[in-house]
C-alpha cells in the first residue's frame, strides 16, 4: 500500500498507486527511482517509506531532500524522540541490504560506529540544554539592544550613531544564532517552546521570518553543498544556492547557460563568474537586505525563496501565520522608530543609519557561514557520500589564531565555531558543542575521514582562493567551449 496506507490521506493527496503490501522486498535501484516530492521513497534502517505528496510533513519541505535515498541518520539528527511512531503508516516493505552494492564492511562498520557515538553522546547528556547559559545569553543580547537605542535616543553625536548602528549589526548577528539554537530545538524539547523563542528573536528583533529560515536552514543541514540532481527534486542546498552572483563549483557557474535559448552564459553571468572573488565581500553586505524581502514575502503570502519553499507555502501554509505576520510589522515599527531617530533626523541621516546597521549585519552573518561551507567539498545529489561524511567534508570549524582569541571566536561565531559538530548533531545545545568536538575529532582519526579547521583569516583565504579557482577553471572552459571570445 502507497502514500502512507492512509485511503484518507489519498483522496486528498491524488490518486492511490499501489506499490506492494508490507511484505514486499525492495533493492536500491527501485529506490533510487522515487526521487520526486510527487513520487518520493526513503529508507530509514532498512525499511522503505512512501512520503509522495506528504506536505503535511511537520518538518515540511525538507523531507523530500532525501527521496530516493537513506534517511536514517538525518532522521536522528532532525526529530524529537517519538517521531518515529508516525513512520508506521508510510511502511511499505523491507529493503533487500545485499542490493546495496556501495557499501563495504568498512563502510558498514563505520556506519556502526557512529551511530554508537551518538548513543553514547545521548547517554553523557549531551543533548541537554543548559538554561543558566541560555538565560545569560538572551539578556546579554537584550542589553546590547538597549544600549544601542539609548545611543541614539539620548545622543546628538555622529560618532555615537554609527556606533549604534555597528552595535545593532552585531545584536542582529547574535540574535541569529539564538534563534538558531531555539529553531534547531536545542533549548527546548517542547517543540512550540522552541518555536515561539525562534518567533521572538528571529521575526520581531531581527525581520526574519522563522518558516522561511526553517525551510533554508533545515535544507541546507539536510544536503550541505550539494546540488539538485534533476530541475524535478529537491535535494540540492539552498545555501549554495546563489547563482548568478556566485558559483562554487565548475557545474554551478555553468549551470545558467541551459536558460539562455543559445545555452551560452550571457555577459553578466560571464563578469560575475570572473570576478567573483572581488565581488565576494560588497555581496555579504548586501546580504541581510536579500533575507530581509524573502521574509517579508514568506510572512505576508508574496512568494517564496526556492521551488522548495514555495511548493511547502503552497501545501501547507504558515505554521504560524497571525505570529509571524504581527512580528515582521512590529520589527519595522520599531526599525522605523529607531532608524529615523525617534523622528529627528533627516531621510538621508536615517538611511545611513539603516544601512550601517543592515550591512554590518549582513557581513557579520554572513562571513561565518562562508566560513562554515564555503570553499569546502561541494557535490552532486545523485553521488552524495553517508551522512557522516557529508557534514564533515563539507564543513569547516573556525578556531582562534592570527592575533583573534579564541573567546572572541567563540562570542562571534555562536556556536557556529563548531560547525562540522553541530551539522552532525544540529540539536545539541551549543553549550556542549566543545566537548562533543574532542569526541567527534578523535572519531574521524580513527576512520581516516578528513576534519578541518582553520582560524578566521585562514579560512577567508581558503574561501576566496576557491572562488578564485572555480573563476580560473570557468574562464578556461569558457574559452574552450567559444574560442571566438
Ligand atoms: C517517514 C519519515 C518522516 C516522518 C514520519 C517524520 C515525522 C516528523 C514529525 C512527527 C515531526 C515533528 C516532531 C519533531 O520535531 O520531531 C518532524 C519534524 C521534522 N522533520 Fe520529519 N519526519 C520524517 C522524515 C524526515 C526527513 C527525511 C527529514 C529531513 C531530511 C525530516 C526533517 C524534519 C525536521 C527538520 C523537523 C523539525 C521541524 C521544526 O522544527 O519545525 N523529517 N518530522
Amino acid at each position: 500500500m502507497g502514500k502512507g496506507g492512509d485511503a484518507s490521506a489519498a483522496t486528498i493527496r491524488g490518486p492511490m498507486k499501489l506499490v506492494g503490501d508490507k511484505s514486499e522486498k525492495y533493492t536500491w535501484s527501485e529506490v533510487k527511482k522515487h526521487i520526486t516530492p510527487e513520487d518520493a521513497w526513503v529508507v530509514h534502517q532498512n525499511k522503505v517509506y512512501d512520503v509522495s505528496n506528504w506536505h503535511e510533513h511537520p518538518g515540511g519541505g525538507v523531507i523530500f531532500t532525501h527521496a530516493g535515498d537513506d534517511m536514517t541518520d538525518i532522521f536522528a539528527a532532525f526529530h524529537a524522540q517519538g517521531s518515529q511512531a508516525m513512520m508506521k503508516k508510510f511502511y511499505i516493505g523491507d529493503l533487500i541490504p545485499e542490493s546495496v552494492e556501495h557499501k563495504d564492511q568498512r563502510q558498514l562498520d563505520f556506519e556502526k560506529g557512529y551511530r554508537d557515538l551518538r548513543a553514547k553522546l545521548v547517554m553523557m547528556g549531551m543533548f541537554k540544554s543548559s538554561k543558566p547559559f541560555y538565560v545569560y545569553k538572551c539578556s546579554f543580547n537584550m542589553s546590547m539592544w538597549a544600549v544601542a537605542v539609548a545611543m541614539v535616543y539620548f545622543s546628538d553625536s555622529i560618532a555615537m550613531h554609527i556606533g549604534s548602528a555597528l552595535l545593532l549589526g552585531l545584536f542582529w548577528q547574535q540574535c541569529g544564532w539564538l534563534a538558531h539554537d531555539f529553531l534547531h530545538h536545542q533549548v527546548f524539547k517542547h517543540r512550540k517552546y522552541g518555536d515561539l523563542a525562534g518567533i521572538f528573536w528571529g521575526d520581531l528583533m531581527q525581520g526574519f521570518s522563522m518558516q522561511w529560515w526553517k525551510n533554508k536552514h533545515n535544507g541546507h543541514h539536510a544536503v550541505p553543498n550539494l546540488h539538485n540532481s534533476s530541475l524535478q527534486s529537491q535535494d540540492g542546498d539552498p545555501d549554495i544556492d546563489t547563482m548568478p552572483l556566485l558559483a562554487w563549483s565548475i557545474k554551478q557557474a555553468q549551470s545558467f547557460r541551459e536558460k539562455n535559448a543559445d545555452g551560452k552564459d550571457s555577459t553578466f553571468v560571464k563578469y560575475a563568474v570572473k570576478f567573483q572573488a572581488f565581488t565576494y565581500f560588497p555581496i555579504l553586505l548586501l546580504a541581510r537586505i536579500s533575507w530581509l524581502r524573502e521574509s517579508f514575502k514568506t510572512a505576508y503570502g508574496l512568494g517564496a525563496a526556492s521551488d522548495n519553499a514555495k511548493l511547502e507555502l503552497e501545501k501547507r501554509g504558515l505554521q504560524y501565520p497571525l505570529l509571524e505576520k504581527t512580528g515582521i510589522a512590529l520589527h519595522y515599527t520599531w526599525m522605523f522608530a529607531l532608524s529615523s531617530g525617534f523622528g529627528r533626523w533627516s531621510l538621508p541621516y536615517s538611511l545611513m543609519y539603516f544601512f550601517t546597521a543592515t550591512c554590518s549585519s549582513g557581513l557579520f552573518l554572513a562571513l561565518v557561514f562562508g566560513l562554515g561551507h564555503n570553499g569546502m567539498a561541494v557535490y552532486d545529489a545523485t553521488t552524495r557520500p553517508d551522512f557522516w561524511k557529508l557534514q564533515v567534508t563539507t564543513t569547516r570549524n573556525i578556531t582562534g589564531g592570527h592575533g583573534i582569541p579564541q573567546f572572541f571566536v567563540d562570542w562571534f561565531c555562536g556556536g557556529l565555531q563548531y560547525q562540522v559538530d553541530h551539522h552532525l548533531f544540529p540539536m545539541m545545545p551549543r553549550n556542549n558543542l566543545a566537548k562533543c568536538h574532542k569526541l567527534v575529532e578523535s572519531f574521524c582519526k580513527e576512520y581516516g575521514v578528513k576534519y578541518h579547521e582553520a582560524d578566521m583569516w585562514v579560512g577567508t583565504i581558503e574561501v576566496l582562493r576557491h572562488l578564485q579557482n572555480v573563476s580560473d577553471e570557468f574562464i578556461v572552459d569558457m574559452v574552450k567551449d567559444f574560442p571566438a571570445m
